[in-house]
């Protein structure tokens, strides 16, 4: 078959996405997906996104990550999604969706996306990291020297004998001033480090707030793709009213034989 998709990516962190409101394409088709992420012998991207109807809201969420496999919440993922509803003309400038983590509202104004994400009751705290679940897991680790961090050795690692099979995202952080941090993730399911990624992102905000590395409620973190703002608001030993806010850009569109 020859299939219709678009290429989006937001802070660098790249999705192809299929307007799936038909609902032709095969969703369990785990080597199709991961073909069409592979850089080599297909497209090329960290995941790949269907744009599918959903009953009550705008639209619907379905997710996978370059391995082929459904992941969990992509949070630029989704910002590129409102993105692509706004151009297929499924949207104006608020949304609500679906995803796999529940309900999102969204906004966008020219390129910049703000996306809600869920309310984070539960932080756990280790030895040297943060855990917790930004609507995907997430390992968040200050470092020192992040440039030089062996980020695909260290986060592969981790991922694999701290959390087993099912394992976490890995995140390294360092402080560069009050409010602003610098991040470098490993991403489960692409099981690489990827330019950036968006449930990350706001996890080390929040991972930062709880650890008193910050007091404010909204926080700047650079990717290795550019530049992210997460705001919130505490809600007794948890977080509510989460928005993780920057730009969710097309890059091309075609056709790929499948
Ligand atoms: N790039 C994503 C994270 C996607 C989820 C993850 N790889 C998983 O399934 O664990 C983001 O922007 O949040």
């Amino acid at each position: 078959m020859l299939l219709k998709f678009y290429k989006y990516q937001g802070t660098g962190n790249d999705f192809i996405m299929v307007d799936n409101r038909k609902e032709t394409f095969p969703k369990t088709n785990t080597k199709l997906v991961a073909t069409l992420c592979d850089r080599k012998f297909g497209i090329g991207a960290d995941g790949l996104i269907l744009l599918d109807n959903d009953p009550v809201e705008d639209f619907r969420m379905i997710y996978y990550n370059s391995d082929g496999r459904p992941g969990s919440m992509c949070g630029n993922g989704g910002r590129c999604l409102v993105a692509f509803a706004k151009q297929l003309g499924v949207i104006d400038a608020q949304a609500t969706f679906t995803a796999v983590d529940g309900l999102h509202e969204a906004s966008i104004e020219k390129d910049i996306v703000s996306l809600r994400m869920q309310d984070v009751a539960k932080i756990d705290q280790g030895p040297g990291y943060t855990f917790l679940d930004t609507g995907s897991p997430h390992h968040v680790q200050v470092v020192n020297d992040l440039a030089n961090m062996e980020v695909y050795k260290e986060g592969k690692r981790l991922r694999y004998d701290r959390y087993g099979e099912k394992g976490s995202n890995i995140n390294f952080v360092e402080l560069l001033d009050d409010g602003t941090f610098s991040v470098r993730t490993y991403e489960r399911g692409v099981e690489d480090e990827t330019l950036s990624c968006g449930t990350g992102v706001t996890a080390t905000a929040l991972a930062m707030h709880k650890i008193g590395k910050t007091t404010s409620g909204e926080v700047s973190v650079k990717t290795q793709g550019g530049k992210l703002k997460v705001k919130f608001d505490t809600i007794g030993d948890g977080y509510h009213q989460i928005y993780l806010i920057g730009p969710a850009k097309m890059v091309y569109k075609g056709e790929v034989l499948c």
